[in-house]
């Protein structure tokens, strides 16, 4: 493949007229379990006392995820090319070389072998080398789950403000992706930081401030993962024909499922019981007792996206344009309804009254929220995607000495 080069349309002290010459951009790949996604950035650095500013950014996505080409690495790393042609388009030629492409996988990674994530990053590592960008050391990798938490944190409290100026009041946030789910908050209390395991705590830089967190990540507790642990198929080596039934399924269905690369045939419980009751059962199973549960976040409110948004919305408990605010318990009172009406939403996916019933009980039973617990659900705030691609974004141009 030819490296495009730099056309020579501008002398190389001179902008074109439209671009401010504290304009710069920034590329980072989200590689999630279920997708693939692409962010692309151009931030505003007005002074150097200030927070650059997101001046827009423009999003992108394909699916499957990279793991479910963990035999089919070239093919995997087509679909990231796919997606980083749009940023040849988007950033303006001259900031080519200065624009820095990274890719980050998530949970889907973690879970393959070593060797098959491996033989993907660098088919993926071969796509950026031979784009026109600059291509960092580590562009391509693994990302370690407590920077999940921390750097969705950074995006979601740098979006609504939060970080600028004194009188910071940060908000908790809930991530629920296909294979792992992640809470992270600025603990307020001395007690929380003294009843902490010590792995649930970082120290993170950013914007010249130092912040502690309380965060974790959770690999298995994604919302495909929980399905298949309710199912009895988690991490088990799959037996050609192997049925798994639920009781959180409809009674008469049998289908089979993709996920990872593995191919699993799964239905409802033909004669036995189904419904919210012995669904809320199955589900407390692969739970209870699996997660830390910090006593301060009973009281506060947090911010919950990825699964959370979508079920929700699915479920029209908020608008799927505007998000909005919901209780803990509308998860519930939607489970019950979903689970103990399933014939009445057998066009919805087979598999809501599963994941309807495991958000609620992660909420209530893994973490310790309390019914009326408040989540704030958004998909953008001022437009721009709440992922933490913002955040790996920011943390990278100040590696790279880009930003303050
Ligand atoms: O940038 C984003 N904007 C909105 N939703 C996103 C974005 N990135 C991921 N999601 C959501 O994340 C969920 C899938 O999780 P993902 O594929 O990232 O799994 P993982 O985090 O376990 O690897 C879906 O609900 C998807 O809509
Ligand atoms: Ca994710």
């Amino acid at each position: 493949m030819r490296r495009r080069e730099r056309p020579d349309f501008f002398p190389p002290n001179v902008c074109p007229i439209n671009a401010k010459a504290n304009t710069f951009y920034g590329i980072m790949f989200d590689a999630g379990s279920t997708g693939t996604r692409i962010h692309i950035y151009t931030f505003v650095q007005k002074s150097p006392e200030d927070l650059p500013e997101v001046e827009g950014e423009i999003f992108e996505s394909v699916k499957p995820g990279l793991s479910a080409y963990a035999d089919q690495p070239e093919k995997g790393a087509e679909s990231v090319k796919t997606l980083l042609d749009m940023a040849i388009d988007a950033v303006p030629p001259h900031l080519w070389k200065k624009t820095p492409v990274v890719l980050k996988a998530t949970a889907g990674l973690r879970l393959l072998s070593e060797e098959k994530a491996e033989a993907l990053l660098s088919e993926v590592k071969e796509v950026f080398e031979e784009s026109p960008f600059l291509v960092p050391e580590d562009s391509v990798g693994i990302m370690d789950g407590s920077h999940e938490g921390i750097l969705a944190w950074i995006t979601v409290n740098f979006l609504t403000g939060q970080l600028s100026g004194q009188n910071q009041q940060t908000v908790g946030i809930l991530d629920l992706g296909g294979a792992s789910t992640q809470i992270t908050f600025l603990p307020r209390f001395e007690e929380t930081l003294k009843e902490t395991p010590g792995d649930f705590l970082t120290s993170f830089e950013m914007f010249n401030k130092t912040y502690k967190l309380y965060t974790h990540s959770y690999l298995g507790f994604g919302l495909k993962a929980a399905r298949l642990a309710t199912l009895g198929a988690f991490n088990m080596e799959v037996v050609d024909g192997q049925m798994f039934r639920s009781s959180c399924l409809p009674k008469q269905l049998e289908a089979e499922w993709h996920f990872g690369g593995v191919k699993y045939r799964y239905g409802g419980n033909k004669e036995g019981e189904t419904g919210f009751k012995p669904c809320y059962l199955e589900v407390l199973k692969v739970v209870k007792g699996k997660l830390h549960q910090p006593e301060e976040i009973r009281g506060s409110s947090f911010y919950a996206f990825s699964y959370y948004y979508d079920r929700a919305a699915d479920t029209n408990l908020i608008d799927y344009e505007r998000g909005g605010v919901l209780e803990v318990r509308d998860f519930e009172r939607k489970a019950k309804e979903v689970c103990d009406n399933m014939e009445r939403y057998n066009s919805a996916s087979p598999f809501l009254c599963m994941d309807l019933t495991y958000i609620t009980v992660l909420l209530k039973e893994g973490f310790g929220f309390r019914d009326n617990t408040v989540l704030q659900l958004t998909k953008k705030v001022n437009d721009i995607e709440t992922s933490w691609t913002l955040g790996a974004t920011f943390y990278l141009l100040q590696s790279l000495g880009m930003t303050y």
